[in-house]
């Protein structure tokens, strides 16, 4: 199986950083990859900051010419209406955005989004031409219970209603299991590998291999520069999305260069 899927490192800052505080970091992370010469096209890297943030990391990344990406972290299934308080995805395609997480773990248990609304906002960012970093995993009793990946599968499978192969070919799956989220504790490379080899498995057979083989599957859950790169040595994982460690720029650089050990 030829893999020609470019890593992607994602750093999802949760509710975390203004957009002074943002301004900062990204100026930060930029110096710091550029001085490592840090080749975007071989590991890219976005930051998602909070959507009060995303003109000011628009502007440096244009005035700057900077090869960063940026998403968001949420997005609302309609295009515009009555909806207080929901970002529409036309907006942030507006502002320049290219990534946006939908279903994160956090959304699922604070906000009670369910599949059929996952599934939604998946649909109405393609259809703004976002790229959706569809989030998805187990809790811990669901875990202990041994029943992982049939959950990860039913949330994958309940989020990809109605997609073509095409729109599936073009996304990206994070495994997150939600023990691993911020809890300091990791899932092993085998774990990670495991779950993200049976969701591009069952892409394959919900599609087709090449749908299999083109969608990118990340994995996150206290992702550090010191477990990173063995992680990332498993075959079905193609990045990472990384919550606390991405706050720090020069952490999060060497997240991104866990290749090269040039940087710190
Ligand atoms: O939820 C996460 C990223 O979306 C993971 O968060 P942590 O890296 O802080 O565990």
């Amino acid at each position: 199986m030829a893999t020609t899927r470019t890593p992607l490192m994602a750093g999802n800052w949760k509710m975390n950083l203004d957009h002074h505080q943002a301004t900062h970091t990204v100026q930060k992370l930029a110096w710091t990859l550029k001085d490592a010469k840090h080749d975007f096209g071989a590991v890219e890297v976005a930051v998602l900051p909070p959507f009060t943030d995303l003109r000011s990391v628009q502007t440096l990344v244009d005035a700057d010419k900077l090869e960063l990406v940026y998403g968001a972290q949420d997005v609302s299934a309609h295009e515009s209406g009555a909806y207080t308080g929901e970002i529409s995805p036309l907006f942030l395609a507006k502002l320049g955005v290219t990534y946006v997480a939908v279903g994160h773990s956090e959304r699922r248990e604070y906000h009670h989004e369910d599949d059929a609304l996952v599934n939604a906002k998946v649909k109405s960012s393609l259809a703004a031409g976002l790229v959706p970093i569809l989030c998805v995993g187990e809790p811990l009793e669901v875990r202990k219970a041994g029943e992982h990946v049939p959950h990860t599968l039913a949330q994958l499978d309940g989020a990809l209603v109605g997609l073509s192969a095409e729109q599936v070919a073009g996304l990206v799956v994070a495994y997150e299991p939600v023990w691993a989220i911020g809890t300091g504790e990791t899932a092993t490379p085998e774990d990670a590998q495991e779950l993200c080899a049976a969701i591009r498995v069952r892409i394959g057979e919900l599609y087709d291999q090449a749908t299999a083989d083109a969608v990118r599957v990340l994995y996150g859950g206290s992702v550090k520069s010191s477990n990173v790169a063995s992680i990332m040595a498993k075959p079905d994982v193609d990045g990472a999305l990384v919550g606390g460690a991405s706050l720090d720029p020069e952490e999060f650089a060497k997240i991104a260069r866990y290749q090269s050990h040039q940087v710190g």
